[in-house]
């Protein structure tokens, strides 16, 4: 095992309801509005309205939780109640200003280009509904960050944003029906969610609706079984359209006109022995 060290740490950051500042109202800023808005943050932002990035603007207008000042940073009043800082300005000395104070007040702080003055760095994101994929290069090569998700973006499994709603979906209603935290019914719940999950195909559990996953916890959960998406009626002209199993019919075909065949060469057989 090579030793470990030189990275950093991956982490989904949870920022619903957050508070966070972003300075700056370029290309970059909106960038990061994006980002944390994704997030569910509540965003301030400061910048003057004459440098707004057009995609900025659409998200002053739009029906998001965003406070706008329009003027330069003001200095460390602007930093009160702040749980983030991002700032995105063409202006270096500000930018370690903002940098220093954020420090001083232990407020997680990135600023765009400036990788010693960055808590935290920002990676090329692939979003498709709750999937989420980060690219980190860990300051090596943004470029690179930026070709890797694209080649990613190209072998995503379809439907896996549909599917892991679905699957959410799932495991909730079975938390209803077997609630606790661990023991026994806790380590039966996640090995059915497991064998549920590597048994049934990508799209086949995008498909899963309100009335299969009834089934799927009356007829699976609960006789200790993962019945297959046919049996848990599925809709099979889409499903066997868009799975392997689309052979099957086929084979069947070919194998009752092989039976088929065999007895009537048996019976003419029969028929000349007479
Ligand atoms: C991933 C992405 C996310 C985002 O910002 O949203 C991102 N940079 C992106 C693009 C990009 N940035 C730059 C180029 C020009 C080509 C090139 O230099 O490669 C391109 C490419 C382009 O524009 O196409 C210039 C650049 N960037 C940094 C420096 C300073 C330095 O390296 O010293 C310089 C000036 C270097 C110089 O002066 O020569 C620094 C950082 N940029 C980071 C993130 C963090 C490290 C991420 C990582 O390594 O994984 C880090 C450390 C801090 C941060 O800003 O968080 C986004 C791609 C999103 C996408 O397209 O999917
Ligand atoms: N990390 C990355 O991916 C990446 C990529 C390109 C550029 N950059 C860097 O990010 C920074 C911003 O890039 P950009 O293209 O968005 O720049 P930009 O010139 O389009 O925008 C700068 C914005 O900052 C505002 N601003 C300047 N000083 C300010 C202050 N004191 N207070 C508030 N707002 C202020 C301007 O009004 C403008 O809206 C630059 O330093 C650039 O080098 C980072």
């Amino acid at each position: 095992m090579s030793p470990l060290g030189g990275g950093s740490l991956l982490l989904a950051w949870q920022l619903k309801g957050k508070h966070v500042l972003i300075v700056g109202g370029g290309d970059v800023a909106s960038g990061r509005i994006e980002s944390v808005l994704a997030a569910d943050a509540r965003v301030t932002l400061i910048t003057p309205s004459n440098g707004l990035h057009p995609l900025t603007k659409r998200f002053l207008d739009g029906p998001y939780s965003i406070t706008y000042h329009d003027r330069l940073f003001g200095g460390v009043q602007d930093l009160a109640n702040v749980d983030l800082v991002l700032t995105a300005i063409d202006d270096v000395a500000q930018s370690c200003v903002i940098c220093s104070l954020c420090r001083e007040l232990k407020i997680p702080v990135n600023v765009a280009d400036i990788p010693e003055s960055c808590d935290f760095y920002f990676g090329s994101q692939i979003r498709d509904g709750p999937l989420q994929i980060m690219i980190s290069t860990n300051g090596n090569s943004p470029k690179l960050a930026n070709i890797i998700r694209k080649k990613i973006e190209q072998n995503l499994p379809e439907h896996a944003g549909d599917a892991i709603i679905r699957v959410g979906e799932l495991r909730a209603k079975l938390k209803e029906r077997a609630p606790g935290v661990g023991g026994e019914t806790g380590k039966r719940r996640m090995r059915w969610m497991i064998d549920v999950c590597t048994s049934w195909e990508m799209e086949e559990l995008a498909l899963l609706d309100d009335q299969m996953m009834r089934k799927l916890l009356d007829d699976g959960w609960e006789k200790n079984a993962v019945p297959s998406p046919a049996e848990m009626g599925a809709r099979s002209r889409q499903m066997y359209s868009a799975t392997p199993n689309v052979a099957a019919p086929g084979i069947l075909v070919t194998t009752l006109s092989f039976v088929a065949g065999a007895a009537c060469a048996s019976l003419f057989l029969l028929a000349r022995r007479r």
